[in-house]
This record gives C-alpha cells, structure tokens and sequence, in this order.
C-alpha cells in the first residue's frame, strides 16, 4: 500500500484499500464521442426488477455481454432484449480508459467484456446493493463519470453500517475492487443542474469483468 500511495498524483485518492478515485482521469469529450454508435444501436432503457419496480435510472450495455435485468432475475447476456441482436461491441478507446485505471489500481492486465451505462435524468438515483453477477470478483468494477456530478456512497460488505460519499464528477473515474469489490454502493438522487456538454443528466460507464 505505501509504493501506491507515494505514486498517487494531486487528487487521487484512496478511500481504503479498495477504492480509487481518480478525478479528472479520462477525457469526457472524447468518451462521449465514442459512445455515439452504442446509442445508437443500443438505445437507454429503463429495467424493471425482479420485483417489479422500474428503476429511475436507465441503462444500456456494450461488450460481448451485457447486463439486464427483469421479472425473471439479474444476468449478464449476449443479446440485447430491446432489438434482439448482439450489445455493440465496446469502442476500443472507451476500453483503453478503463485498463489504463485498473493499472494505476494495481490490477494490470484487467481485460473488460462488459460495459453497463447507466443514465441518471435529475432526480434518480441507485440504491445501495453489490455488483456480484460476474463471475470473477477478483476484477475490479471500473466506472466513469460524465455530466452532472453523482454522489456515490460505498459502505461494507453489509448494507446497513457506515458509509462514505465520493462526489464524482464529468470525468473522474472511481475503481473498486479487492476488500471493496462486494462493498454495497449507490447514488444518491442526481441534483438538478444542467452540463454544458451533457445536458441534465449524469451517465456512468461501468466496466467489468463478467465471465
Ligand atoms: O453510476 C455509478 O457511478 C455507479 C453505478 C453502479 O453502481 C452500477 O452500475 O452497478
Ligand atoms: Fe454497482
């Protein structure tokens, strides 16, 4: 832990062993760019739980699988519900963003299939719950921020018991992984606001390692 923390620049951060946050790590523009054509194949959608609520935050998938969720369970799968063909794949730069990270986490060679985008309209928000559908929980979950800041909450292994909230803004990237990659996380509701390149809304790219 020392040799990381003495690499760490201005403004990174470690929030325990586990969690990295890295402000103004990838280029937002470029992302966004990039993100064009998996919008457009793979519109957002907002999922329905196993239980039966929608959620207030859409999604959408690119990678060799993608997640989802619906009446019957949460899953990763190769095929997108909404069009029936395969989630576009994953736009090499938006990957490299994701690998550099993982490095500068201490887990080279981190080699992503799945990329979850989640949208946040003013007001929604992700409760708390733990990202434990890929099969490896030895990788870590990468995610990036852009638009309207988000406050991401990470607490333990159990749901209830303290927290801490990191404010990611357009352009961070936050790693979680090691003793934190079953840490229950959420977003609290997305204030109101309105970005100059993303408009009123928050969206978060999330890179994992699905199996
Ligand atoms: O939007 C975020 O920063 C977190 C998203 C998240 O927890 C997830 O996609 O599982
Ligand atoms: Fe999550």
């Amino acid at each position: 832990m020392a040799d990381l923390l003495s690499d760490l620049r201005p403004g990174e951060a470690w929030h325990g062993e586990g969690v990295l946050h890295l402000p103004g790590f990838a280029d937002a523009a470029a992302m966004w760019a990039a993100l064009q054509p998996v919008l457009a194949a793979a519109p957002f959608r907002h999922l329905v739980t196993p239980g039966g609520k929608t959620m207030s935050v859409s999604m959408t998938n690119c990678g060799r699988v993608g997640w989802v969720s619906d009446r019957a369970g949460y899953r990763y799968q190769a095929v997108d519900p909404l069009s029936g063909r395969p989630w576009p794949d994953m736009p090499e730069a938006l990957r490299a963003v994701a690998v550099r990270a993982a490095t500068a986490f201490g887990a080279a060679g981190f080699d992503p299939d799945a990329c979850l985008i989640n949208c946040y309209e003013v007001g929604a928000r992700l409760t708390p719950h733990q990202d434990r559908d890929e099969q490896d929980l030895g990788e870590p979950v990468v995610s990036v921020s852009l638009g309207l800041p988000g406050r991401f909450v990470i607490g333990g292994t159990e749901r209830s018991g303290p927290k801490q909230t990191v404010l990611l803004e357009h352009g961070d990237t936050l790693v979680f992984g090691r003793s934190a990659r079953l840490a229950y996380h959420g977003v609290l509701p997305v204030k109101a606001g309105d970005h100059p390149m993303m408009g009123a809304r928050r969206i978060s790219l999330t890179f994992r390692k699905a199996g």
